[in-house]
């Protein structure tokens, strides 16, 4: 692996004076680094920022700029918005004075109604966009951007988060942005995707506190699904990534390859091997399909070749149902198939983290990166023998 800078900064500075964008931010910079954020009113001499750009883009880059040149830590801003397709994009980056004076929401709200007065049901699409301004010490910019779709209710509904929330209706379900409560907003909004997107590359670039556990991702099964892997990799931002077998794809199409143990599952003819041993984390990890071990009628077999190898960890797939079950302290763990669940409702992933004191901690997922009531912390060294 590259080797990463320290992060040494234990708080950053929002260039906002939007107290629920603060909250927002507070929530997930905690959550993904454990970083505190100070809002503008906590921070002296900034005056106002006039905000003219073409793009939000271009708005949180002037926002972030004209803070980060008075201060030595790192600044982000968010300049966000709603884009109405009926509206020909509009209120946009003009969406905070969309009624004529700055963040009346209230006034803003009216106004959108009024627009869309005669607007049907089908043509009422709408997208939330936030974009994201990071600027460091040393100048350098990082600029991301996230969106949200949706369409623009009939009425508003719901009294959580703030702006347009109880216009906005949520694509594929019937209650608006301020009808969720705000950990469920900080799950899905367009400032959680872009804040992700953020966390991803501030990951690729900096060493954070607390790294020091190893995070895993365990897939398997995806049988030529290649973007639904490509794109669970991506939002995992692992480091390794095990995979089981049954990919179904070029082997040579596999993303993240260089930090990718994989094995060839029944339904794989390319040059992989059917078993492999890797370490990492402190642990040795057995990984194998699992078709020729039977392991559709029972775990017998596998289990005594885990003895063979002295694996810590076993990974395998192939039944595409979810399992992580410790055996004489060695623990197996089957991420489920991330495109087609058996003996189980959805599709499946799991991320294995090393934690203290020799336990780790197994996590599923949905490939939509929705949190699944399986696994849990196995401490798995304390049983290991000398
Ligand atoms: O999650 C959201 N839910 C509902 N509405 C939202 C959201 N996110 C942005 N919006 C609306 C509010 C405001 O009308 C405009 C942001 O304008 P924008 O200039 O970026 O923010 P702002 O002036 O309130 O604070 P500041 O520039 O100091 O960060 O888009
Ligand atoms: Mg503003």
């Amino acid at each position: 692996m590259v080797s990463k800078q320290k992060w040494t900064w234990d708080k950053i500075v929002l260039a906002s004076r939007n107290e629920h964008k603060l909250r927002e931010f507070q929530a997930l910079f905690k959550r993904n680094f454990g970083i505190d954020v100070r809002g503008l009113n906590d921070v002296d001499g900034v005056g106002n920022i006039v905000e003219d750009g073409k793009t939000f883009e271009e708005n949180a880059v002037k926002k972030a700029k004209s803070v980060a040149n008075i201060l030595n830590i790192p600044v982000v801003a968010d300049d966000s918005g709603l884009t109405v397709d009926a509206l020909g994009g509009a209120p946009g980056v003009y969406s905070a004075r969309y009624a004529g004076e700055h963040g009346d929401d209230a006034a803003n709200n009216r106004k959108l109604l009024h627009e869309m007065e005669r607007v049907v049901a089908e043509e009422r699409t709408a997208t939330f966009v936030c974009a994201l301004a990071l600027i460091l010490p040393d100048g350098e910019e990082i600029v991301v951007r996230g969106e949200c779709p949706g369409r623009i209710a009939f009425r508003p509904r719901g009294t959580n988060g703030f702006g347009y929330d109880p216009l906005f209706e949520l694509e594929g379900r019937s209650v608006t942005m301020a009808e969720l409560s705000p950990q469920e907003k900080d799950q899905i909004s367009h400032r959680a995707k872009a804040m992700q997107l953020l966390a991803d590359e501030l990951r690729r670039r900096f060493e954070f506190e607390g790294d020091e556990t190893v995070r895993i991702l365990i897939v398997s099964d995806n049988h030529g699904e290649e973007k639904v892997l490509s794109s669970v990799i991506r939002r995992e931002v692992a480091d390794h990534v095990i995979h089981c077998g049954d990919f179904c794809t070029d082997a040579d199409a596999l993303p993240n390859r260089e930090r990718m143990t994989v094995v060839r599952g029944n339904c794989d003819f390319e040059a992989v091997k059917e078993e492999e041993i890797w370490e990492g984390g402190g642990y040795r990890f057995f990984v194998t399909h699992g078709h020729r071990y039977g392991i559709k009628s029972s775990l017998t077999s596998l289990l005594y070749r885990a003895e063979e190898v002295a694996a810590d960890i076993v990974c395998f797939g192939h039944s595409h149902t979810p399992y992580c079950s410790a055996h004489g302290g060695c623990l197996f763990v089957n991420p489920g198939s991330v495109v087609q669940p058996r003996g189980y409702t959805v599709p499946t992933y799991a991320v294995l983290e090393t934690g203290d004191e020799g336990g780790v901690d197994i996590t599923y997922y949905t490939p939509g990166g929705e949190l699944v009531p399986l696994g849990g912390t196995y401490s798995l060294k304390a049983k290991k023998p000398e």
